[in-house]
């Protein structure tokens, strides 16, 4: 049996909405993201278990790693041997760090491998994104080429190859927060504005291109200076409780940056020290989460997905 890691991202990144992702890793080692596992059987099989597994339909066709085995089998690998595939949900669905993209990268990744196909990079992630588009509500890659390659990418149709890593400073620490209730991506995207006044529209694309050229001159801290976001996070900050709380309480406790991962309801602190970022996790261990809430300290996970061996 084979065994498939895709790691969880941070889309949007605050300062680069649809367009900038970063895979993430806790640094104590825990896995946080899907597995999934794949091996020859007499017929194809489909299960799912895993810590979230009871949040996901339970129509194995509802499932969007079932729907990633079938389009395989029908329209990329015909051929291939029978199989049994297992999706270990190890991501709260709509969570804001990129649960579906999880899925999906894991087992088309998994059915490459598996079937031999070495499909080409761009056509694995134009793979993925058409299912990750099925369920959040627009085609958006700031989750799935992350997830896939690892690092921070900057990340849309229009960039070569779909995605270009950037270099981040490595004493950054990421403090994620999942206050332990869902919201659902496409929810999250109906509150948006449609459209983006010029002003807007030209201070959007000067940050962000600032943001970059700046990582690619290892001016690390100028580059974070730029993190803010006007696109999203106005508009979904009342969707969230508790945001307005920890936006207010985590800079005074050392974040740089203070934002929502994704979509939310998952909530990122940059920090530019460890210290800093045990202090903001452990404020919001006590003022953001639940019962079903969980918080992670992370670096950058910069493998992306691997089989595990
Ligand atoms: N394997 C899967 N992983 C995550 N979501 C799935 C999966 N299969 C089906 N879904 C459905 O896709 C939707 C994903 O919701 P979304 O808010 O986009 O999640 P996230 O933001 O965590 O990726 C949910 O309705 C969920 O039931
Ligand atoms: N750019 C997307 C990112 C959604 O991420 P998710 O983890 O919430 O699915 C958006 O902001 O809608």
């Amino acid at each position: 049996m084979r065994k498939f890691y895709a790691p969880a991202s941070i889309g949007n990144f605050c300062v680069g909405f649809d367009s900038l992702g970063a895979a993430i890793a806790p640094i104590d080692g825990q896995l946080l993201g899907d597995v999934v596992s794949i091996e020859e059987a007499p017929r194809d099989q489909f299960s799912c278990v895993g810590k979230y597994a009871h949040k996901l339909p339970q129509e194995a066709q509802d499932n969007l790693a079932f729907q990633c085995l079938t389009h395989f089998r029908s329209h990329v690998k015909a051929d291939m041997p029978s199989l049994s595939l297992t999706l270990e949900k190890r991501l709260p669905v709509g969570s804001g760090l990129g649960s579906s993209a999880c899925s999906v990268v894991a087992t088309f990744a998994a059915l490459n491998a598996f079937a031999g196909t070495q499909l080409s990079q761009i056509q694995m992630i134009e793979l993925m994104a058409d299912f990750e588009a099925k369920v959040s509500g627009a085609r958006h890659y700031d989750n799935i080429t992350p997830c896939y390659l690892g690092g921070l990418q900057l990340t849309a149709e229009l960039v070569p190859d779909r995605a270009l890593a950037l270099p981040v400073d490595p004493n950054w620490y990421i403090v994620v927060a999942y206050p332990g209730f869902a919201l659902n991506t496409a929810k999250a995207r109906a509150v948006l504005a449609p459209e983006l006044k010029l002003g807007d529209s030209v201070a959007f694309a000067q940050r962000l291109s600032a943001f970059c050229a700046l990582l690619q001159l290892h001016r690390f801290s100028e580059a974070v200076s730029l993190m803010q976001d006007s696109v999203a996070e106005p508009s979904r900050a009342q969707l969230i409780d508790g945001y307005s709380d920890a936006k207010l309480s985590l800079p005074e406790l050392g974040a740089s940056v203070v934002s929502i991962s994704g979509a939310g309801p998952t909530l990122f602190a940059l920090c530019p020290t460890l210290n800093a970022a045990q202090q903001c996790q452990s404020w919001l261990e006590s003022n953001y989460l639940n019962e079903h809430g969980f918080s992670h300290i992370c670096q950058l996970d910069s493998a992306g997905t691997r089989e595990l061996v």
